[in-house]
C-alpha cells in the first residue's frame, strides 16, 4: 500500500439509531504509523464510530475502508482476513471469564492460524511479557487480576496475531492516574516497536498529550481532526471548553506533545 493511502479511510459515514442520527456525512482517515485520539461529548458516537469501522454496527450510508478493503464489500472470509489484521481492546477487557489470561490470548490464535498448541502457548507467553504481565498471569483468570491487568491481558490478546491497526475504547478508564500513565507509556512504546496504527477513544487528557499525534474531536455528528496544538486554537464551544477549562490547561500545559509523526 502506498505510504499516502490512508490506513483507515471513512466518507459520508452516516450512523442512525431509529430517529437519532448520530454520524451524519462524517469523514476521516486514519494514516499509517499514528495514534488517532478519538475525542467528543459523551453520547457524540466515539465508541458507534469505532464498533463501525470494525463491522459490529452497519452504517446507514457511508463508505468504510480499512487497509485498503471496502469493508461494506467484503464476503465472510475477506471479513476475517481483514479481522486477523487489527486488534481491539474494548473498555472492560472484554475478556472471557471462563478462561485463564492465557487461554484468551489463544483464542484468536486458534481461530486464525494453523499454529500447533505448543507455539499457540509460546506466543501466548510473548504476549504476556509484551503487556508488561508477570508470567504468572497468564494462569490466572480475569477476575483474580486488578483493573490494570485485566486490560493488559485485552491488549495481549488484542496483540495476539500481530495486528497492524490497534483499536482502543477508552483503554486508561478506571485506572489511577500511575496506572494510566504506565498504561499510556505502554501503548506508546508497543505502537512504535511494532509500527502500529492506533485508534483510540478516550477521554484522557493526559492520552492525548502523552502519545496522541493527531485528535479526531466528534462535533455536530461529524469529524474534525488536527494536532492537539492546533485544536487547541479553534473557535468551538466544546473545543474551547474541553482544551481550556481548567482540566484541559492542567493536563495539556504539563507537557509538550509526542514526538510522534505530527500532522
Ligand atoms: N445499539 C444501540 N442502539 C441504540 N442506540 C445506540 C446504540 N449504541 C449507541 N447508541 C446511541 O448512540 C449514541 C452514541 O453512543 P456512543 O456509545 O458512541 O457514545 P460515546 O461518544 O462513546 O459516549 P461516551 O463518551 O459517553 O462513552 C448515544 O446516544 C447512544 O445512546
Amino acid at each position: 500500500m502506498p505510504a499516502s493511502k490512508p490506513v483507515i479511510r471513512v466518507r459520508g459515514l452516516v450512523t442512525r439509531f431509529g430517529s437519532q442520527t448520530v454520524h451524519d456525512g462524517l469523514d476521516l482517515d486514519v494514516r499509517r504509523g499514528e495514534v488517532l485520539g478519538v475525542v467528543g461529548g459523551s453520547g457524540t458516537g466515539k465508541s458507534v464510530l469505532l464498533k463501525t469501522i470494525i463491522g459490529l454496527n452497519r452504517p446507514a450510508a457511508g463508505r468504510i475502508e480499512v487497509l485498503g478493503d471496502d469493508t461494506a464489500g467484503l464476503d465472510d472470509a475477506g471479513r476475517i482476513r481483514l479481522q486477523a489484521r487489527w486488534g481491539v481492546l474494548f473498555q472492560d477487557g472484554a475478556l472471557f471469564s471462563s478462561m485463564t489470561v492465557a487461554e484468551n490470548i489463544m483464542v484468536p490464535l486458534k481461530e486464525h492460524t494453523r499454529l500447533d498448541p505448543l507455539t499457540i502457548a509460546e506466543v501466548a507467553r510473548i504476549k504476556i511479557a509484551m503487556t508488561g504481565l508477570p508470567p504468572s498471569a497468564g494462569a490466572k483468570y480475569p477476575s483474580e487480576l486488578s483493573g490494570g491487568m485485566r486490560k493488559r491481558a485485552g491488549l495481549a490478546r488484542a496483540l495476539a496475531l500481530d495486528p497492524e491497526i490497534l483499536f482502543l475504547d477508552e483503554p486508561t478508564a478506571g485506572l489511577d492516574p500511575i496506572g494510566a500513565a504506565a498504561f499510556d507509556e505502554l501503548i506508546g512504546n508497543l505502537q512504535r516497536s511494532l509500527g502500529l496504527t492506533v485508534f483510540m477513544v478516550t477521554h484522557d487528557l493526559d492520552s492525548l498529550r502523552a502519545i496522541c499525534d493527531r485528535i479526531a474531536v466528534l462535533i455536530d455528528r461529524r469529524i474534525v481532526v488536527d494536532t492537539l496544538d492546533a485544536l487547541r486554537l479553534l473557535d468551538h464551544p466544546w473545543i474551547r471548553e474541553y482544551f481550556q477549562g481548567p482540566r484541559g490547561r492542567a493536563a495539556l500545559d504539563a507537557g509538550a506533545g509526542p514526538s510522534g509523526i505530527g500532522a
